[in-house]
C-alpha cells in the first residue's frame, strides 16, 4: 500500500480572557505533554476559525465562547514526535458568552484540568508555541 505524506494541519487556539488573566491546562497529549497550553484543537471540514473555536472550548472546558477575534498566524513543525507534525495555528482572543462559568474537565486523559492563571505570573513549563510567543513579547490583552 503507498505510504500516506505528510500535510500540514490546521488548528484553531484559544486566548480565552477573563480580566488580567488567561484559561490554562496542562495537557496529557503527545504533543507538549506536561506543558500549560491554551484550549483548541484541528479545524474540521467546512468550520469558519470562530465555530471551530467554541466547539473545541465548549468539548475541553465546557465552557461557551462569546466575541471572538482574530490575533495572529503561526506556522510551526514539531519534531518531538515518531512521525513530525506541522501546524499552521489560527490564535483568536475570546471572552465567555457568561463571564461566571467555571470550566470543566470533560477530557481528563487530555487534560489535567483548567484554570485561569496571571498574564504576569504564567505557569511553567509553557508549551512551546506559546512559550516562544510570550518571549517574543507578544500580548494578547485589546490596547486601550
Ligand atoms: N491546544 C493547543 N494546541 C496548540 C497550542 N499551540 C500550538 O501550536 N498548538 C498546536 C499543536 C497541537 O497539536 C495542535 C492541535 O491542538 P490539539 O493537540 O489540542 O488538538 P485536538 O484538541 O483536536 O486534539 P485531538 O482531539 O486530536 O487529540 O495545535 C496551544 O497552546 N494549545
Ligand atoms: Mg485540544
Amino acid at each position: 500500500m503507498e505510504e500516506t505524506q505528510p500535510v500540514p494541519r490546521v488548528g484553531v487556539v484559544l486566548f480565552v480572557l477573563k480580566g488580567k488573566s488567561v484559561l490554562l491546562g496542562r495537557r496529557r497529549a503527545s504533543i507538549g505533554e506536561s506543558t500549560f497550553a491554551l484550549p483548541g484543537g484541528h479545524l474540521e471540514f467546512g468550520e469558519s476559525f470562530e465555530e471551530c473555536g467554541a466547539r473545541e472550548l465548549m468539548e475541553e472546558t465546557g465552557l461557551e465562547m462569546g466575541k471572538a477575534d482574530f490575533l495572529t498566524v503561526t506556522n510551526k513543525v514539531f519534531l518531538e514526535k515518531s512521525k513530525p507534525c506541522h501546524y499552521v495555528i489560527i490564535f483568536l482572543r475570546a471572552v465567555l458568552a457568561d463571564p461566571n462559568q467555571v470550566p470543566q474537565n470533560p477530557e481528563p486523559d487530555k487534560c489535567d484540568g483548567w484554570d485561569w492563571y496571571d498574564w504576569d505570573n504564567l505557569p511553567q513549563p509553557l508549551f512551546s508555541t506559546l512559550d516562544e510567543m510570550v518571549r517574543s513579547g507578544f500580548n494578547p490583552f485589546p490596547s486601550t
